[in-house]
């Protein structure tokens, strides 16, 4: 396949590395200060763009995709304000568009014990979940769009949380899934939900030890995408 990377950043580097490795080409690496490179290209001649820029650049990229019938992975995180818009355009084109938080299937795996969790956590009371996630300082967007997507499951299962919370920005009330948000170099990404009681604590985590589960995760995304049709996710491409 020939794809294209929208972003050639820390991520975007590693998803080249992997689609080379696997016998694919690539059509572009576009980055902050070459977007020009876009207008040279043919968009006939490209089968999948794998979208890991910035928070401020993902709407751009995906509707450039999308209007030139370009299936497209998506991986950045922070703009999730302005997926509803996104969605919309794919179905309109009758596009391809694949969104997820994390692309790694650890955390993907990890994702469904969440829910497993809290839906037995409602046979109980006195315990106070929380989320907390640990990134390097580079990071653009707090919470990360993973300890997003763990605390939706929280919410969708215990019924005793409605709403979440970032520490230190927005006061909870108790009904109020607290997210706690770090910035420690190198780390690639840690996610741990707890639930604390006067009595003992249950903690789950995952921890990242580099990005390559996440990049291998997208560029697999991508090679199944091409063939598949409207706003798609992990559900849809893992079988679990
Ligand atoms: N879904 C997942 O599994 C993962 C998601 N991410 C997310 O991916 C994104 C990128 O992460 P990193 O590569 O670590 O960041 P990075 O900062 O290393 O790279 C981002 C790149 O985007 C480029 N960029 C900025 N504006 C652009 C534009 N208009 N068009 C194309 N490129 C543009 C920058 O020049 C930069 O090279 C972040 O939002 C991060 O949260 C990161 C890891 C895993
Ligand atoms: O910015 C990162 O690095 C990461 N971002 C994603 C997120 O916001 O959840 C995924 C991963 O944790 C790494």
């Amino acid at each position: 396949m020939n794809i294209l990377l929208l972003g050639y950043g820390k991520m975007g580097k590693i998803i080249g590395e992997i689609a080379e490795s696997r016998g694919h080409s690539i059509a572009g690496k576009i980055n902050i200060d070459n977007q020009d490179d876009l207008k040279q290209l043919d968009p006939k001649t490209i089968d999948v763009a794998i979208e890991f820029s910035q928070p401020e650049a993902a709407f751009g990229n995906i509707s450039w995709a999308l209007n030139n019938d370009i299936p497209i992975v998506v991986g950045t995180t922070g703009w999730l304000d302005q997926k509803p818009s996104i969605e919309k355009l794919a179905l309109e084109q009758n596009g391809s568009f694949f969104y997820a938080s994390n692309f790694s299937i650890g955390v993907n795996i990890f994702f469904k014990v969440n829910e497993f969790l809290a839906k037995l956590m409602n046979e109980t009371s006195g315990y106070n979940p929380s989320i907390e996630e640990i990134h390097h300082t580079a990071k653009k967007d707090a919470p990360s769009g993973t300890a997003i997507t763990l605390a939706e499951g929280v919410l969708r299962n215990l019924k005793s949380k409605n709403s979440w919370n970032l520490a230190g920005e927005t006061k909870g009330s108790d009904s109020s899934l607290e997210i706690t948000s770090k910035r420690i170099d190198p780390a690639p990404g840690t996610h741990i939900i707890r639930y604390k009681s006067d009595i003992d604590d249950i903690e789950i985590s995952h921890t990242a030890h580099s990005r390559q589960g996440f990049a291998l995760g997208a560029v697999m995304v991508a090679e199944w995408i091409p063939t598949k049709k409207g706003v798609l996710s992990m559900d849809d491409f893992l079988s679990f």
